[in-house]
């Protein structure tokens, strides 16, 4: 059975000065790159045999640390990149508008097709998402991968399995390099396809990241 791991990146700094990132970039604090040499730990023990990461900044940075850790090579798909969060991008949480927080909200409480001016649906988030999940089902039998990707992205994927709505990802604390895991399963008895295994494992870590919405 196909186990696939899903991590968050390690904390940035706009993780934790509360700024919106998106498809913008900042860098892992010394925080975020321990957490991360944290997962490379748990991902050799666990035999880790490919990570594909998006191809954002810090979801770099925090693949290229797990992988040296457990030495695979690192594979980046923007498929896995963050929500586009379009204007909002950049921005301080607790600087926005009445306006723009109603734009945030339908979003995340959720209309099918709500999204901020110039950014992505959550639609569409999920729908890149499981293409790139589904690209595992390619990979050679016995093979092992890890996803390195975002809160927002990666909620939303574990949301829409479980068949609860995208804009549900809200309802699911993934900390900084957390780690879950999604199994392909074909059964007569139970669901067949992906089945959650694991969300928002933070037993790896000593120093636990607070998630945006606790700082
Ligand atoms: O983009 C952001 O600001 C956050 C939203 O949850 O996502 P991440 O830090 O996981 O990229």
């Amino acid at each position: 059975m196909l186990q696939v791991y899903l991590v968050r990146h390690g904390e940035t700094q706009w993780n934790a000065e509360r700024r919106i990132q998106g498809q913008s970039d900042s860098a892992l604090t010394n925080k975020g790159e321990q957490q991360a040499q944290q997962v490379g730990e748990r991902a050799k023990a666990l035999g880790i045999t490919h990570i594909i990461a998006s191809d954002l900044g810090r979801t770099r940075r925090t693949a290229e640390i797990i992988a040296a850790a457990c030495g695979c090579d690192v594979t980046l798909d923007a498929r896995l990149r963050e929500l586009d969060m379009g204007v909002l991008e950049r921005r301080h949480l607790d600087s926005l508008t009445e306006e723009e927080e109603g734009w945030r909200r339908q979003l995340v409480n959720g209309t099918a097709d709500g999204r901020i001016p110039d950014g992505e649906s959550m639609l569409e988030l999920s729908q890149r998402m499981h293409g790139a999940l589904n690209a595992c089902l390619d990979l050679p039998e016995g093979s092992r991968p890890m996803l390195v990707s975002h809160g927002m992205a990666l909620g939303c994927l574990v949301s829409t399995i479980l068949g609860l709505p995208a804009w549900a990802e809200r309802r699911l604390r993934l900390r900084n390099c957390s780690i879950s895991r999604v199994d392909y399963q074909q059964s007569p008895w139970l669901a067949s396809g992906w089945v959650v295994e694991t969300a928002g494992d933070i037993s790896h870590l000593d120093a636990p990241a607070l998630d945006e919405m606790q700082r």
